[in-house]
């Protein structure tokens, strides 16, 4: 099946209780639905980026949470709740530092502490609805994020991404690609610049097949790349997604995004995080809080080809994140507007007008 992006990266098949995902490890070359009920396979599938990018993680675990859910066999509150909780700190052992993950699983337990008289049936009910309502949310958070974002742009820019923060990484539309992908909905036109990004390729495999799909003109370039391209001055702004926002407005996302920044604010270029508020944690005061997931070194050393030329032994570093710095972001886009420095004050504010 020739892949596409008409369907939502991550929902729930309501007849069959399954959570339902494209495999991203699969893409570009094979478009495979995948359809979990386990929870070993639901967590396997975010350790292994099957489904990935902070948002799509939420739902995904949300979803995930439910469907495990569902099928507890227990009348007991009692045992019911424990099983829940067991689930969802199994769930929350996956991945460290999208704080996505353990916000949606948070609202997921808030059901079952909101309701301790509920029988379980109806227990389950209330969890389905609950991750329904996370899914559906993202939509239009994600929608409203291309709108400020695009806001920021000319029609005909330049834009260079990093990572994949599009509508694979969401339910629809992406973060800091759904801009563009409102923008071309509404006859503008752009050319993105995505990188590689190293070691998973996020960039060449995910963000380059998702912009070309959408009719946007792509390029993709290797990630030591970038300060050529910004040198020739080909870009006019730089868009990237986030796992996690400090307090501060440190952001955290996939490793090599400060080093765009840091390129980014040499050329005079713009560089915009586009956050939605479930990506800002303001509990982390900043970003040496933040905790940075190492990965696997073979991901490094072997992914993509049988061997890279590292020697036998030799250590390797794959940290999955890394932090960019405040006071080297432009602006950090949300659905509740655009916020400018300094972040201590602008983030808190648009994060208290979310809950009004
Ligand atoms: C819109 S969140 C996308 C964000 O998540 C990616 O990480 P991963 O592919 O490891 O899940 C990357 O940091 C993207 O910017």
């Amino acid at each position: 099946m020739k892949p596409s992006l008409t369907t939502e990266t991550v929902r729930l098949d309501e007849q069959t209780k399954e959570l339902v995902l494209i495999d991203q490890t699969k893409l570009p070359g094979e478009y495979t639905l995948l359809r979990l009920s386990k929870a070993e396979d639901i967590w396997e599938a975010i350790v292994h980026l099957r489904v990935r990018g902070a948002p799509a993680i939420g739902v995904a675990a949300a979803i995930g949470l439910y469907v495990v859910t569902d099928r507890f066999q227990t009348q007991d509150r009692g045992e019911f709740d424990q099983q829940f909780r067991a689930a969802k700190e199994y769930f929350a052992s996956s991945r460290p530092t999208a704080v996505n993950l353990f916000w949606a699983l948070d609202r997921m337990a808030q059901v079952v502490q909101r309701n301790p008289q509920a029988t379980t049936d109806r227990l389950k009910t209330l969890l389905r609805d609950e991750a329904i309502a996370i899914q559906r949310e993202d939509v239009d958070v994600c929608r409203r994020l291309g709108e400020y974002g695009l806001s920021l742009l000319q029609d005909g820019d330049g834009i260079l991404t990093h990572c994949n923060a599009g509508q694979l990484a969401t339910v629809k539309y992406g973060t800091a690609l759904a801009p563009i992908h409102l923008g071309v909905q509404r006859g503008m036109h752009f050319h993105v610049y995505t990188d590689e990004t190293r070691p998973l390729l996020q960039g060449i495999r995910l963000s380059a097949f998702e912009m070309q799909a959408a009719g946007v003109k792509t390029t993709v370039l290797c990630d030591n790349m970038a300060s050529s391209v910004m040198q020739r001055g080909w870009v006019q702004a730089v868009l990237v997604g986030c796992d996690r926002v400090a307090a501060n407005g440190d952001t955290a996302n996939k490793i090599g995004t400060s080093g765009v920044a840091i390129l980014a604010n040499y050329y005079h270029i713009p560089f915009y995080v586009v956050a939605p508020t479930s990506t800002i944690d303001l509990t982390c005061p900043s970003g040496t809080a933040i905790p940075i997931e190492q990965r696997p070194p073979e991901e490094v050393t072997h992914m993509w080809y049988e061997a890279s030329m590292a020697p036998a032994g030799v250590d390797v570093y794959n940290p999955a994140f890394d932090v960019t710095d405040h006071s080297l972001i432009t602006a950090i886009v949300t659905e509740y507007g655009i916020a400018y420095p300094p972040y201590d004050k602008s983030l808190a504010a648009l994060c208290s007008s979310s809950t009004e």
